[in-house]
């Protein structure tokens, strides 16, 4: 099986000032790893250069086996597209559609057909206990029925290797942010993907096999 993530020698910096210097990280399959640290140590940064939308400074990053670095812009879309689901504090749902719309959405800009997306979405809004919720409209949600959704839309994809989350659980209270986190990690475990979610929360951190701590003293 592919390695969900492989991290080598990356350096993240802007201008002068460095924030991660020669950060190595290997994610197994169906491994969560929960990404610490004092704010302002990098997690995000390092979320960010994981599903390529910024460049490391150095080093290098495979998901599932293919370069994220020294390729084309255009070239790191697609693998995020194919490979990789996300998920933020704030889900960004649209409020013009449905859940299971919402879930959709990525599939049907691609042009995958309206029956194939909305039944894969229908799946995976059933993998993550809310079937019932699909024909509804986001606005009425509860926070974590609306991370649920979020949750769906980013493993909707069966090519997805790796889920990156920011924060999943901010807006939520302990118990369902618990919840959420025991769901994520038991997904990760049984699709034999990888995670790396950065929180500051111990109980999410807890959920996870493992714990990477960022530190502001990797900043010099
Ligand atoms: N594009 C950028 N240009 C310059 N500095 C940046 C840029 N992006 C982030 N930084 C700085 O890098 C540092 C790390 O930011 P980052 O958001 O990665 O931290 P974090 O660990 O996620 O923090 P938090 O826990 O508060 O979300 C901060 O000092 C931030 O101001």
């Amino acid at each position: 099986m592919r390695i969900p993530l492989s991290v080598d020698e990356v350096v993240v910096k802007f201008a002068d000032h460095v924030l991660l210097r020669d950060f190595a990280l290997q994610v197994d399959p169906g491994e969560s790893v929960a990404l610490m640290g004092p704010s302002g140590s990098g997690k995000t940064s390092l979320l960010k250069c994981l599903v390529g939308l910024t460049i490391p400074s150095a080093g290098s990053i495979e998901v599932a086996g293919s370069a994220m670095t020294g390729v084309s812009a255009a070239k790191r879309a697609d693998l995020r597209r194919e490979l990789i689901g996300t998920a933020y504090q704030t889900p960004d749902l649209l409020t013009e559609i449905s859940v299971q719309e919402n879930v959709a959405i990525t599939l049907l800009f691609e042009g995958v057909g309206r029956d194939k997306a909305l039944s894969d979405a229908r799946r995976s809004l059933a993998a993550v206990g809310i079937e019932h919720l699909a024909a509804r409209g986001v606005e009425n949600l509860s926070g974590g029925e609306a991370q649920r959704v979020s949750l769906a839309r980013a493993l909707v994809r069966e090519s997805m290797s790796l889920l990156v989350a920011d924060e999943p659980t901010a807006s939520l209270d302990g118990a369902n942010a618990v919840r959420l986190a025991e769901l994520m990690t038991g997904m990760v475990h049984e699709r034999g993907i990888g995670a790396v979610i950065a929180t500051h929360d111990q109980r999410v951190a807890d959920r996870c096999d493992r714990v990477v701590e960022l530190r502001m003293a990797m900043a010099q």
